[in-house]
């Protein structure tokens, strides 16, 4: 049954693959951040994943963590809330924060708003997971520290991508609804302004190099007057290039009283040297992501000779399952589109995502899925992080998630199983291993989690009705 086709099948798809090198040109180009870990397959754009888990979210993630807080002054007392008046804010402000819908502070926002509002000012490294409340809590301490009266920029905020600070300054418009003297700018590219004139908006959101220009060649921006300075997605700017000079550039002309604020969905070693260089003596305030599960989640391997026996499995697999949705994953664009294309011929109804497409295309992909006007959604790893589809019971991998060496990558395995199995409900992973190598990937996956991935026979009824019900 195996024929070591895997990585020759990989070798020969990139080789052919002149059609996604056109559609990468095509794409809107995004000054990227790419892992550059699956060379071979579809890439994660960090910047991009950002955008999009931030265009198709659509509450809160909540969060069952406790909050780990270290404070530059262990002395001094520590306060969180637990409502949004105990903040004492401008009432414009919280008729802003409740028109959003906001009821009270997130787990995040508990802890770092009264630090980030206290007198005298105080620095903040924040770090949780993706759609905690971040972006909320630093937009509401700028504008609530805004003083109008004084008609120059007070809070600089930067971000990796021109798109991501768009959309900070979208949360700062709404939020600064009822506070229509607060003044906002973007100092992104395009965005041509006369040298050496002042702003007067009190905010001034951009991209590094921008911001840099804006500070030092054009005038624009005296740094020594700004008195808070957000630095967001910390992660994805070090993974950019140049960004992390630059902010430190940046930082270096401010002045020592101002206020350094910086947030990461993440906290790897290198995330935290780049955040201490920045921000000195600061508080830190941690939320550690909910653990994803796999206790229901019945984990399956199918064995085949090659992509279209993988196939062949996988329509039988579906034919025995009441599948409400389905996703599955391939390794590369050219896969994916092959079986997107070979399931619609069979009659099922597919989305397909990859890498070609523009954030927004993705967006409007993940939306129709998600409403139910297609049962099937065939990916490459650029979604396999943030989508929540509650109806999502099976998942499989068409190609297992290898790492550049070869080794099973078990992070990415959680995080594309863990798309099924949601919300208390029981979800089925099958794995389709064409190979030797496939089958010691599994191997290794089972040691790893410690979880068994039980041998499915897709052509034997039977079994699979015991098996999969
Ligand atoms: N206190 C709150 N109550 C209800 N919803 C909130 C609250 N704070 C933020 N939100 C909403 O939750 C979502 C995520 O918030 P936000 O964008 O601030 O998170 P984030 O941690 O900055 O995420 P990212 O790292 O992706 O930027 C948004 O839709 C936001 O409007």
């Amino acid at each position: 049954m195996f024929k070591d086709c895997w990585a020759l099948a990989v070798d020969a798809q990139e080789a052919t693959s002149q059609s996604c090198q056109v559609s990468f040109k095509l794409k809107k180009k995004m000054s990227g951040a790419a892992t550059g870990c699956e060379a071979e397959g579809d890439r994660v754009d960090l910047a991009e994943q950002s955008l999009l888990n931030k265009m198709i979210r659509r509450c809160l993630v909540r969060n069952r963590n406790q909050v780990e807080v270290l404070q530059a002054d262990p002395t001094s007392p520590l306060y969180s809330v637990r409502t949004f008046e105990e903040l004492r804010l401008k009432p414009e402000l919280l008729k802003g924060v409740y028109e959003m819908g906001f009821n009270r502070p997130s787990r995040i926002q508990e802890n770092a708003l009264p630090m980030m509002l206290a007198q005298p000012a105080q620095n903040l490294i924040a770090q949780s997971q993706s759609g905690t409340g971040k972006t909320a809590a630093f937009s509401l301490a700028m504008l609530s520290h805004v003083n109008t009266a004084n008609k120059w920029t007070q809070c600089l905020c930067i971000a990796p991508t021109y798109e991501l600070a768009l959309q900070i300054g979208q949360v700062i418009e709404q939020m600064g609804k009822f506070l229509p003297d607060v003044k906002l700018a973007y100092a992104v590219r395009g965005n041509r302004m006369v040298r050496g004139v002042k702003l007067q908006e009190h905010i001034v959101i951009g991209t590094p190099g921008t911001v840099l220009d804006w500070c030092t060649k054009y005038k624009l921006i005296d740094p020594k007057r700004i008195t808070m300075f957000v630095l967001d997605e910390a992660d994805v700017m070090i993974a950019t290039q140049g960004h992390r000079d630059q902010s430190i550039r940046i930082q270096r002309q401010l002045s020592n009283e101002c206020q350094m604020l910086l947030f990461s969905a993440t906290f790897e070693d290198s995330v935290w040297t780049f955040a201490e260089q920045l921000v000195p003596d600061p508080n830190i305030i941690r939320l550690k992501r909910d653990e994803e599960t796999l206790d229901t989640i019945k984990q399956f391997y199918v064995l085949c000779g090659d992509k279209e026996e993988k196939f062949t499995a996988l329509c039988d697999l579906y034919g025995s399952l009441t599948v409400a949705q389905a996703m599955i994953f391939c390794h590369t664009r050219r896969m994916a589109a092959w079986l997107a294309a070979s399931l619609t011929e069979e009659g099922h109804q597919v989305a397909l995502l990859s890498g070609e497409m523009t954030v927004e295309q993705r967006a409007a992909v993940i939306e129709r899925f998600r409403s139910g006007k297609e049962k099937v959604l065939v990916t490459t790893n650029v979604c396999s992080r943030g989508i929540d589809v509650e109806q999502v019971t099976l998942v499989v991998n068409f190609d297992l998630p290898v790492n550049m060496d070869g080794s099973a990558d078990n992070e990415t395995y959680l995080h594309r199983i863990g798309r099924t199995g949601r919300f208390g409900k029981r979800g089925f992973a099958v794995n389709m291993v064409d190979s030797k190598r496939s089958m010691d990937i599994i191997n290794q996956i089972e040691m790893h989690f410690n979880r068994k991935i039980k041998k499915l026979d897709t052509g034997n009824s039977e079994e699979m009705e015991t098996l999969l019900n």
